[in-house]
């Protein structure tokens, strides 16, 4: 078994997230300030954040376990943190320059399916910063779409829940599609790789619309599919962004000018109070976020 639901399976195969146990705290990112301390390297008042946040309102942490932060870096908005100056906007940029090759100036069509969610809405501003000459966008509303068009500068967007995929692909890449920074899988990505160029790239960064399923992961791919790939020499290799931990921190300074210069904007979808965290946690699984889900604690 290799779904990707690793907190909730005890075994996806996965060795980098642990199952949640029953009886104990929920975890997830967090990022929050120390209010009293007896660790130098974490004195009270400074910022911190980590991949093991408990669920709760106050919590007593290990020090060593904590990662400080400058909230200069997000001007003082402390969830870009957990999105796109923190391990979302690493998938993004990393995923894009590890495995997108976007080169300026040679006229790249780039397709972001998951498009309106925490890490694609981030991977389609990069692409375009980096050199795209067009960037499109896959959701499942037309709220989605509007916000990827009129918000954040992709060139068109699809709603794949309405519109016929295969054909708004055809009139919104003209050219074809260079760079796939797939989040979802499924129809959706077989559709998409159906229309992509000879020599173009697939950024393998998820694969949500199969995370429910008791396949490997990657998950195969039809045999049209995978001739496809062969046929026009598409690139498709695993991205997992704790394989580029060594560049998060010049990548979180890039991140952290786009945002403090507006080149790169932020969505997030925040939720007051603690007592509505599984509300939020149901509702980001259904994807009724719009860039990443927050759930605001306190001040
Ligand atoms: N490789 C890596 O290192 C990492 C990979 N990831 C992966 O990146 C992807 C995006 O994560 P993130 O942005 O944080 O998550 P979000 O939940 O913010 O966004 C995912 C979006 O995918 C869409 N989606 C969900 N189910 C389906 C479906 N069946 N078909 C089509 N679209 C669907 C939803 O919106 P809607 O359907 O309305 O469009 C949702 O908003 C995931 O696959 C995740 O596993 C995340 C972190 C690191
Ligand atoms: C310990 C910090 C984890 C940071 C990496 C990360 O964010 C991974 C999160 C996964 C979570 O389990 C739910 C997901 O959707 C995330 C991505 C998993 C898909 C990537 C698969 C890559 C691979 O295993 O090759």
């Amino acid at each position: 078994k290799c779904n990707r639901r690793c907190r909730m399976n005890e075994e996806t195969g996965a060795d980098y997230l642990k199952p949640w146990q029953l009886s104990e705290c929920l975890d997830g990112g967090g990022v929050g300030v120390v209010e009293s301390s007896r660790c130098t390297s974490c004195p009270e008042g400074c910022v911190v954040t980590s991949f093991n946040w408990p669920w709760q309102t106050h919590a007593v942490m290990k020090g060593g376990a904590l990662q400080k932060v400058d909230p200069q870096l997000v001007d003082g908005h402390l969830s870009y943190f957990l999105g796109a100056v923190g391990i979302t906007g690493l998938t993004a940029l990393l995923g894009v320059r590890e495995k997108g090759h976007v080169t300026k100036g040679a006229n790249q069509t780039m397709v972001v399916s998951g498009a309106a969610g925490a890490c694609g809405s981030i991977a389609g501003q990069i692409g375009r910063l980096d050199g795209c000459v067009r960037v499109v966008g896959i959701c499942g509303s037309d709220d989605k779409c509007r916000a990827l068009v009129e918000d954040l500068g992709f060139s068109a967007a699809i709603n794949y829940r309405q519109d016929d995929v295969c054909a708004r692909l055809k009139e919104c890449c003209p050219d074809g599609i260079d760079v796939y920074f797939d989040n979802v899988g499924g129809h959706i990505s077989e559709t998409v790789i159906a229309q992509m160029n000879k020599g173009s790239h697939v950024i393998l960064c998820g694969q949500i619309s199969q995370y429910n399923k008791d396949v490997p992961y990657p998950p195969p791919l039809s045999v049209e599919t995978q001739n496809a790939l062969q046929r026009n020499c598409i690139t498709r290799e695993r991205f997992l962004v704790l394989s580029y931990m060594h560049k998060a921190e010049a990548a979180l300074c890039e991140l952290s000018q786009w945002v403090k210069s507006g080149q790169i904007k932020v969505l997030e979808t925040v939720v007051n109070g603690i007592e509505n965290m599984g509300v939020a946690f149901c509702s980001m699984m259904k994807g009724g976020n719009v860039g990443k889900q927050i759930i605001k604690i306190s001040d």
